[in-house]
């Protein structure tokens, strides 16, 4: 029978299959990091149980841990024990752990695919929502809650109900200045925050076979704020050049092997999907962020909108409250709303690529007067390749630095936080109320108006700077 890729994916790891009761699916790649992992740790200790397979299993420190003093004792002190207990659950059971400021820390989902970890085919989960980031592989990527967790340490498996698939068709290819973070808040738009759920998203198309990994990335990882639980790109030269040579990635006649094995997972011709959506690329220009969800979104050169113009009631009281708490006007113009902040991070945008275009723009140009621009690299890695490449130093003539790598502003975990009333430009993935600190106003964008934001004090695309 057709069978579409993620169909197949799982098929490859049904370890038991029963009616009436959930697949026990075998998992490849298992990943943790310190929220969320302290109480499965505890269930273990409770039962006597050990990790199946410590060598399937890294820790990485991201959500808690500062972005300047990192050699210093973190303040907060519900941080600081998350942090502890990560590190004592590690060694206690035998699990590799990526510490802050170390050469692999990083965002986990940042850090998995740049060391090779995430391959076409397989399962890969994690206590995090955007681990639907490495679906970009072809892999089927999952966050999991905390008692999920347990099951996966204590048996390398975990029970799970099949989902349902869905098609995202993106016909064309993207116009210049247009990237593949406007394009994913384009199909949020259109799929909508609940349109996703109980799906698995497949990007398919021309748009999307032109990007690179970094992109494709970009757009699996924003899977999850369309509802779904996983986004799948099917595995292409791309994807084997970007893996090729990473430290977890298969060497030799292996590889050879591997590649050949990871050739099969494609949607059969005559598969069919319970949902399509068909975009065209050429259609889009930059997307931003209006509102208090990532679907309530306009490109850049269109107004709020007026709420009179919904007819739905509920929905009407939404945009009218998203509309008071981001304190715009119906009506008024994206373009140009005056910005404070301007956050480059997250593990929607925090790669090299992502930097490289913030460079680009900044390079020769100074930030706003009165706005703070942080840059905040995915990984230690990430940031080493911006000082090697003179991105650091681009930045530091623009007015800014570079910081240590972490999720930051992203969700405002550690101390980098917006106070309330303030407004951001931010290449991150989540905008609810209080999402980047009490009362702040967040503005998702590319980082390529991200950072020409951050030069006019306003939100505009870098076509817009002189
Ligand atoms: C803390 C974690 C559970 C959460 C997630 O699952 O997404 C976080 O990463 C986020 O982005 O809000
Ligand atoms: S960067 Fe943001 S979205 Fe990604 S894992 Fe961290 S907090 Fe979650």
């Amino acid at each position: 029978m057709a069978r579409t890729l993620a169909q197949k994916v799982w098929d490859a790891h049904i370890v038991r299959r029963t009616d009436g009761e959930p697949d026990l699916l075998y998992i490849d790649m298992h990943l943790l990091h310190e929220v969320n992992t302290p109480q499965a740790f505890d269930g273990l200790r409770a039962s006597g149980r050990s990790v199946r397979r410590p060598e399937l299993t890294i820790g990485v420190e991201d959500h808690n841990t500062p972005t300047i003093a990192i050699d210093k004792v973190i303040s907060d002190p519900a941080a600081r024990e998350q942090v502890s207990l990560m590190r004592k659950n590690c060694a206690e059971f035998g699990i590799e752990l990526f510490r802050l400021g170390e050469e692999h820390q990083g965002i986990v989902h940042i850090v998995g695919p740049e060391l090779g970890l995430s391959h076409p085919g397989s399962t890969i989960v994690c206590c995090d929502s955007h681990t639907a980031t490495q679906g970009a592989f072809g892999a089927l990527a999952f966050g999991i809650g905390t008692s999920q967790v347990e099951h996966v340490l204590a048996t390398q498996t975990l029970p799970i109900a099949p989902l349902k698939n869905m098609a995202v068709t993106v016909n064309g290819s993207l116009p210049a200045g247009v990237t593949a973070k406007d394009l994913i808040l384009a199909i949020i738009a259109r799929v909508g925050t609940a349109g996703g759920q109980g799906h698995v998203i497949e990007y398919r198309g021309q748009a999307i076979r032109e990007l690179s990994m970094e992109g494709r990335m970009t757009v699996c990882n924003m899977s999850v704020e369309a509802g779904s639980r996983a986004g799948m790109i099917a595995p292409d030269e791309t994807t084997f050049a970007y893996l090729k040579g990473r430290p977890a990635a298969p060497t030799g006649a292996e590889w050879d092997r591997e590649v050949e094995h990871w050739r099969q997972f494609f949607t059969d011709e005559d598969a069919t999907f319970d949902k399509e959506l068909v975009i065209d690329a050429a259609a889009l220009t930059p997307v931003v962020t209006w509102g208090t969800t990532p679907a309530q979104s306009v490109p850049l050169g269109e107004p709020v909108p007026h709420p009179d113009s919904i007819d739905d009631p509920n929905e009407r009281a939404a945009v009218e409250r998203a509309i008071s708490y981001m304190d715009v006007v119906p009506g008024q113009p994206v373009r140009g709303l005056p910005i404070d902040v301007v956050f480059v991070g997250s593990c929607t945008n925090s790669r090299i690529e992502d930097l490289r275009e913030v460079a680009k723009v900044l390079d020769g140009r100074t930030v706003a007067s009165g706005v703070d621009l942080m840059i905040v690299p995915g990984s230690m890695k990430v940031r080493q390749q911006a000082i090697d490449e003179g991105l650091e130093a681009i930045f530091r003539r623009a007015g800014t630095g570079l910081r240590f790598a972490g999720c930051s502003m992203c969700a405002a975990l550690n101390e980098d936080r917006l106070s309330p009333g303030q407004r951001a430009a931010s290449t991150n993935n989540r905008n609810f109320e209080g999402r980047q600190g009490k009362g702040s106003r967040t503005h998702i964008v590319s980082p390529a108006v991200a950072a020409a934001s951050a030069v006019a004090g306003r939100l505009v695309s870098p076509a817009d700077l002189s």
